[in-house]
């Protein structure tokens, strides 16, 4: 192993990107490192599908996080744009952190990841990490990192963390750090993610449409926003408020029941949730306005998929 290298007190900036199996804590740790909701978490698998960036903005260096979304086997059209997006992001980036959870073995999806990453992007630096730590005792934790230390071999960097307690973050970060190259910062500091509010606010329906729905409909749901309005026919004692449509797209009927509930009750809560993030976001009272319409097999669609920015 190299070591982390001294900094030497000059700034440095780089991009990074978390990868591993689905659920092994990738969004939350990004989330956690910028501390603030940024990217997207559910206990759903598969649900981060744009690449959201989280910044970390410290004395001595700034970290771009590229979220990515799950390598898919490519069985229908947006499964190959989704690996396109991920081949792109290997090979943009500093640092590509695996991460693989301390409760669970790992197995031959992560083996499979870990080859992927060596062949897309060869000469990038690759950091294991292994999250979760707070579910298992010590003493597997050290099994744990023993394993993913053989799996990624001797050039290669490996830390536990756990993103829900705070635990080792700060190890994490300043590894991260000493990884990436000095230079200046990428981004104004105060700017936690240069993706457009819309594509934020869409991500935040779909997070609270997908929470305790089935597992196929993740790669069923996809939200457009429509129109966002600045509401100017208030009064001048009542906070400014903003006016935001969106469509649920569903790709068969009884998706959209799932979606809407009995008598639209699971839809209203579906809007209360994500008005209270997206409210938050924008730092303005907002009306949210949420359709859900079917587009049949929208997955195989070209026309379909550039409308819904893939
Ligand atoms: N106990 C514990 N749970 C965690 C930790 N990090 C993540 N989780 C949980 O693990 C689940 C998956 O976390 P995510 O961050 O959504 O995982 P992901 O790898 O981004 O998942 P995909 O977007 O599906 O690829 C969620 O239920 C998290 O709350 C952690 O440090 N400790």
């Amino acid at each position: 192993m190299t070591g982390p290298q001294p900094t030497s007190g000059e700034f440095r900036s780089g991009f990074i990107c978390f990868v591993g199996r689905p659920n092994t804590g990738k969004s939350t740790l990004t989330n956690a490192l910028v501390g603030e909701k940024i990217a997207i978490t559910s206990n759903r698998p598969q649900t981060t599908r744009h690449t959201i960036r989280g910044i970390v903005n410290r004395d001595d260096a700034q970290l771009v996080l590229v979220d990515t979304p799950g390598l898919h086997r490519p069985r229908t059209l947006l499964g190959q744009r989704l690996n396109d997006l991920v081949r792109d992001t290997y090979s943009e980036v500093d640092v590509i952190g695996v991460c693989i959870p301390a409760d669970e073995p790992i197995g031959p999806g992560d083996r499979w990841i870990v080859k992927q990453v060596r062949e897309m992007a060869p000469r990038t630096t690759v950091l294991g990490v292994v999250t979760k730590i707070d579910r298992v005792t010590p003493d597997k934790v050290g099994e744990q990192l023993i394993a993913l230390a053989e799996l990624l071999g001797p050039d290669s960097e490996v830390v536990p963390v756990s993103a829900k307690s705070g635990k080792q973050l700060d190890v994490l970060s300043d590894l991260l750090v000493s990884l990436v190259e000095p230079g200046p910062a990428f981004y104004p500091d105060g700017e936690l993610t240069d993706e457009p509010e819309q594509v934020l606010m869409a991500e935040f329906i779909r997070e609270a449409a997908l929470e305790g729905v089935r597992d196929e409909l993740p790669h069923s749901l996809a939200v457009v926003i429509e129109e966002v309005i600045d509401r100017e026919d208030r009064r001048d004692d009542q906070p400014p408020m903003v006016d935001v449509h969106a469509i649920l797209y569903v790709e068969r009927d009884s998706q959209k029941g799932i979606i809407i509930g009995k008598k639209g009750a699971r839809l209203k809560e579906v809007g209360t949730v994500a008005r209270t993030q997206i409210e938050k976001l924008l730092g303005t009272k907002v009306y949210l306005d949420l359709h859900v319409k079917v587009a049949k097999d929208w997955q195989r669609d070209p026309k379909q998929l550039r409308r819904m920015g893939f």
